[in-house]
């Protein structure tokens, strides 16, 4: 099996081209493939379709002429991923199967983003949908906070905290412990404001880990301390650092515009013998990943 390797602000992808949707790419073969000791490492995997060869996505083609499969390191599937759309896109422009433009099929709609010459991306994602609920989220060492939970379309629960050093002393080797937790699980960010509209971050995604990046949740930060401020949907740019870089997130009327970089890596040659038996032995050994009914098809 042939994939490329990129990332978003060092949020790491696996790309798998399957053009004619031919890859059956189960939770334990994924799983295998974004080990970073047994395998060859990432936080996801995106599978590269024609949209009309998916039934998850034919009904975006000829619209959006490929679906963006996306797959959390521990197998499950997601709405969209901010950081991963960029890589996605950048892979079709080195392919020549898209120019500047393209749009991309995810299970969260159809994404259009704009490739600029300075190998960033620009993406809209689209308008946050803000949950009733304040969930109270807990990580170590701090006292448990009161959070924002929105989605974009994936879920997110945003904690502020008061300083870098608070921020420093997270302990995200575990997942916060949030209640009530959202129907679907959360991804959470911990966001420190540096200055009027400049935000840092840190994040635990469902179904991978504390991550470099999350581009679902820098915009979710964005958009959180925007009501906060008051300010709102005003198209003014917030600048957003994460350990893996920075992205600007820019929120009009429209929707919630991601501008960030996208690095394709190099090409990978995994072994398919090797493939069958770590994903055989990650099917009987590991634990199957979290069921979501409504989006797992494989
Ligand atoms: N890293 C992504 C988000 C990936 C999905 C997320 N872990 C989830 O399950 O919602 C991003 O850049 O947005």
């Amino acid at each position: 099996m042939r994939l490329v390797k990129g990332h978003g602000t060092q949020n790491d992808f696996l790309v798998l081209p399957d053009l004619d949707g031919e890859v059956e790419l189960t939770p334990a073969m994924v799983r295998a493939l974004c080990d970073r000791r047994a395998g060859v490492g990432a936080d996801g995997v995106l599978r590269v379709v024609r949209s009309e060869n998916d039934p998850d996505s034919a009904r975006y083609a000829p619209d959006a002429p490929f679906f963006m499969d996306y797959r959390n390191a521990d197998g499950s599937v997601a709405e969209m991923c901010g950081n991963g759309v960029r890589v996605f896109v950048r892979y079709l422009q080195r392919g020549s199967l898209v120019e500047q433009e393209a749009a991309v099929a995810t299970r969260g709609g159809i994404r259009c983003a704009r490739a600029g010459t300075d190998g960033h991306v620009a993406v809209q994602m689209g308008s946050p949908r803000f949950l009733a609920d304040r969930p109270i989220a807990t990580a170590a060492p701090h006292t448990p906070l009161v959070g924002t939970a929105l989605e974009i379309p994936n879920p997110h629960v945003v904690v502020a905290l008061d300083s870098l050093d608070e921020l420093a002393a997270l302990d995200l080797t575990r997942a916060p412990v949030v209640e009530p937790a959202l129907p679907h699980g959360q991804n959470v960010e911990f966001v420190v404001r540096v200055a009027s509209r400049h935000l840092r971050l840190r994040v635990h995604e469902r179904g991978v880990g504390e991550t470099r990046s999350c581009g679902t949740g820098i915009c979710a930060a964005a958009v959180a301390a925007a009501t906060a401020d008051g300010v709102g949907a005003d198209g003014v740019p917030w600048r957003v650092d994460v350990p893996g870089g920075t992205c600007t997130v820019r929120w009009d009327d429209a929707g919630v515009e991601l501008t960030g970089p996208a690095v394709l890596v190099g090409d990978v040659e995994v072994d398919d013998a090797w493939l069958a038996a770590a994903a055989g032995a990650a099917e009987i050994g590991g634990t199957a990943a979290p069921a979501r009914a409504t989006m797992e098809r494989r």
